[in-house]
């Protein structure tokens, strides 16, 4: 029993000495591992600038959580250090995160108060886009000599800014419209979704890969080196014990070789141990917290990143993988959604809106679609695949503000899909009453 005039908070941290490191991707590390080769790329695009010629466009891409935005800050850094000592003209805005601008006017005034004092900032609506774009031409060109410009996440920038930004910007100089005479501008538009790039207009596409840079995953060493650097800042001397980096970059290396994945690893560990009263953090809690990361990550995808149709539609379609009388084709995750909707008292949208949702889902990465060919009877259809363990969507979705979507016999499906997915899976009877209704959702 809690006694009343006891209080349970401990006011002591025997684990943690700092837990931001961890946590916050607005932590800048002073050291960047394993990624010389990338930076001398950068350093070679950004060259001409310091010597007061025009800056090279660059696009840096790889898959996420790989020290793209990191890199691109401490190059930003470098380069500003270097032209100030130069007394070169140089101003840099950003990373700005379009994922985080609905509009193109949201973006642009941003951009726009990043050269005006906080009383002159323009207000968050008022004007049309054409007059903040103008607003952003004037700035710039009052700022003279370069201006670079970081978009970070660019395959999210609003759908009506692709062009103004990703071409008329690079070429304001040279345009007879845009007030730019003096200033210079480059643009460095990072992103992890390679897609992106194939779906530019070729135009687009040669502006703005004037420099490429790829990012590729970490190995398990390079991991070791970068967990190891947060680990030392974050945890109290001594605390871990040996085992733990190389279990958590082990792990985080089979996944996908993303440091904020080894980072989640550590942090939880280290909770765990904590909730267990331990002094140190030991493989055991290391190894749970690697148990628990997926369906943590889905979870905090559920509670942040969908909106509640794309996540009925996200849930719809792990039903139909895991359910194997079915694909997952349109038209059964349509059923699915309209049931689970239904069941969680939402209006379900129509069967073209589902598209759409799909659509969504997959340029964010969480579904895609494979493309079978029916042969000689023609046509094409649709097969979803989730990206993620269809096991750990349905945990996740246990935890989740939907888990009321969940069928009742969900269970007893997943189990036999999991067997499935370790022997070869048997069809259920056509003719076997019993064992068409446990395949049956709905
Ligand atoms: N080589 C590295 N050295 C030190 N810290 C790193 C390194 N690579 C990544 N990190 C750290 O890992 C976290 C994620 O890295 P970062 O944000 O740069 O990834 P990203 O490739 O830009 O991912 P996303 O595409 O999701 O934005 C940050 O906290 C970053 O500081």
């Amino acid at each position: 029993m809690v006694q009343t005039d006891e209080n349970p908070f401990d006011g002591t941290d025997e684990i943690f000495e700092a837990k931001q490191p961890l946590k916050k991707d607005s932590f800048d590390p002073e050291t960047i591992f394993h990624r010389d080769e990338e930076i001398s790329l950068y350093v070679n695009a950004l060259q001409d600038v310091v010597v007061g010629h025009d800056p090279n466009n660059v696009f840096v891409y790889g898959p996420t959580g790989v020290g793209k935005t990191a890199a691109t800050k401490w190059v930003r850094d470098k380069l500003l250090e270097k032209a100030e000592e130069q007394k070169v003209d140089l101003k840099i805005l950003g990373p700005v995160n379009c994922r985080n601008y609905k509009s193109s006017y949201r973006l642009v005034s941003r951009l726009v108060n990043e050269f005006r004092d906080p009383d002159d900032e323009l207000p968050k609506s008022g004007y049309s886009t054409d007059t903040v774009f103008e607003f952003l031409y004037e700035e710039i060109e009052g700022a003279g000599g370069n201006v670079l410009i970081i978009l970070d996440e660019i395959d999210n920038i609003p759908p009506d800014a692709r062009n103004d930004f990703l071409y008329d910007l690079p070429r304001a100089e040279a345009s007879e419209n845009a007030a730019i005479d003096e200033a210079c501008i480059g643009l460095i538009g990072i992103s992890n979704d390679l897609k992106f790039v194939d779906s530019l207009e070729p135009k687009v596409k040669s502006t703005l890969g004037e420099r490429e840079i790829k990012f590729g995953p970490y190995d398990a060493n390079e991991l070791r080196d970068i967990l190891g650097y947060y680990a030392d800042i974050s945890f109290h001397g001594g605390v871990l014990t040996d085992d733990v980096i190389p279990l958590a970059a082990a792990f985080t290396a089979q996944e996908r070789g993303d440091v904020r994945q080894g980072l989640k690893i550590l942090e939880k560990a280290g909770e765990y141990a904590r909730m267990d009263g331990s002094s140190t953090v030991t493989e055991e809690h290391t190894r749970r917290a690697t148990e628990t990361i997926e369906t943590d990550e889905i979870l905090d995808s559920f509670d942040n990143d969908l909106t509640r149709q794309q996540a009925l539609t996200y849930i719809a379609t792990t039903l139909a993988i895991i359910e194997p009388e079915h694909d997952a084709r349109t038209k059964r995750i349509y059923t699915l959604y309209s049931s689970i909707a239904d069941a969680i008292d939402s209006d379900p949208r129509s069967e073209r809106k589902l598209y759409e949702y799909l659509d969504q889902l997959s340029m964010q990465g969480f579904v895609r679609s494979e493309d079978h060919n029916q042969g000689r009877r023609g046509g094409r259809r649709f097969v979803y695949q989730v990206t993620d363990d269809p096991a750990d969507i349905v945990n996740a979705v246990v935890k989740s503000d939907y888990q009321e979507a969940l069928p009742n016999n969900v269970w007893t499906i997943l189990e036999h899909y999991k067997q499935d997915e370790a022997t070869s899976f048997e069809a259920p009877n056509p003719d076997d009453e019993a064992q068409q209704q446990i395949w049956k959702f709905t």
